[in-house]
């Protein structure tokens, strides 16, 4: 399976609402707290409003409830492989994205097979504190060969005038939130990312 070239994240099923019917092909739902029923019930829209638009839809960090609902994708950061039961997240069908910030992220990572390897963050975000410094292009550079054939997403203050530099580096897949949700005309950048990732 290829993955789109954009990846888009966002914390809410009503941006999936606003930005599937764009032509977004591949998002990330980032739920990081809230009553767990409101979490199950996100995850089921965001499913169903995915595969109605024919759209892939990853899960970041509950894995068990991605498991529960059906889901094809998952995304797990190094303290989430922690608790994570990877042999149930395998057997259950899913495909698996992991986080990388250093080598030894990336040698975990690595031997886990992942299906997509991301590295982060390349420019500085403001989306959360991070013990990181921007990793810079040539870091996409260097991590795109130690990945070989597996995709690489480029994620950490990422922007529609960053994107080609990234893939000019090496990566295969540019994921952006404040970018588009903190933009004035929201649906305006997520055409303008589409025109330049496809
Ligand atoms: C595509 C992508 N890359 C990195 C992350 C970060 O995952 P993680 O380190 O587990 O941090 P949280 O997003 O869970 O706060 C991601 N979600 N997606
Ligand atoms: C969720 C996340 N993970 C990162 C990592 O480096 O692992 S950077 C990041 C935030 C990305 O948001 P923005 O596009 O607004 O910078
Ligand atoms: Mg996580």
């Amino acid at each position: 399976m290829t993955l789109d070239r954009f990846y888009p994240i966002f914390d809410d099923v009503n941006w999936l609402t606003r930005m599937l019917p764009l032509g977004v092909r591949l998002v990330q739902l980032r739920i990081k707290d809230g009553p767990d029923a409101e979490l199950r019930q996100a995850v089921e829209q965001a499913l169903a409003l995915c595969r109605s638009h024919g759209a892939v839809l990853v899960v970041n960090d509950h894995w068990q409830l991605a498991i529960e609902v059906g889901c094809d994708w998952v995304h797990l950061g190094q303290e989430d492989l922690d608790t994570a039961d990877l042999p149930a997240i395998r057997r259950a069908g899913m495909r698996l994205g992991v986080s990388t910030h250093d080598h030894a992220e990336l040698d975990r990572a690595l031997s886990l097979v992942p299906d997509y390897v991301a590295l982060g963050p390349v420019y500085p975000t403001i989306l959360k504190q991070m013990r990181w410094d921007q990793q810079g292009l040539e870091r996409v550079t260097k991590w795109k060969r130690l990945v070989g054939s597996i995709p690489l997403v480029a994620i950490g203050g990422m922007s529609v005038e960053r994107a080609a530099g990234a893939f000019a580096a090496g990566a295969d897949i540019v994921s952006a939130v404040t970018d588009i949700t903190l933009h004035a005309d929201p649906e305006a950048r997520v055409r303008a990312w589409i025109e330049a990732t496809r």
